[in-house]
């Protein structure tokens, strides 16, 4: 299989508010996010110029973020709880239709931390 990624950026704030009051990110607060798409096809279903997918195919997905994450309270743009993970696993949900060959989305919310959403057979939803 070949696997490509690209990269997006956006800057918002959230609060866990499931989390014990005590725990720090029970408080409101922000983080740079970064997003990493992960595309994947087998080598023989590679476009005739010999792309998974055009990486300029993901230009809608970054007008998304722009409009919808960049800047935002995530508690008002998501259902969930906006943890990392939740944030991986409902990107995969809103853009795996459009994209055929997503497999996976990274998130990142500081440079040591990240979450990774693979798509899989039999996978579950989350519940909060
Ligand atoms: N499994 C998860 N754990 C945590 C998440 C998450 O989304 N998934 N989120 C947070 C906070 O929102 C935030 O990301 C804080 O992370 P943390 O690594 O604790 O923050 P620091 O950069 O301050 O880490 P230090 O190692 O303490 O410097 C918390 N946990
Ligand atoms: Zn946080």
């Amino acid at each position: 299989m070949l696997t490509i990624t690209k990269e997006f950026h956006f800057s918002a704030s959230h609060v866990l508010d499931k989390l014990p009051s005590w725990h720090k990110c029970a408080r409101p607060h922000g983080h740079n996010y970064v997003v990493v798409m992960e595309l994947c096809a087998a080598p023989e279903a590679l476009t005739d110029a010999g792309f998974v997918r055009d990486y300029g195919d993901l230009d809608a997905f970054r007008k998304w973020v722009d409009e919808t994450l960049d800047h935002r309270h995530l508690n008002e743009v998501m259902e969930l709880s906006p943890s990392a993970e939740h944030l991986a696993w409902w990107i995969h949900q809103e853009w795996a239709g459009t994209y055929p060959e997503l497999v996976a989305v990274w998130v990142s919310e500081t440079p040591r931390t990240w979450a990774i959403y693979r798509a899989a057979q039999g996978g579950s939803a989350p519940v909060g």
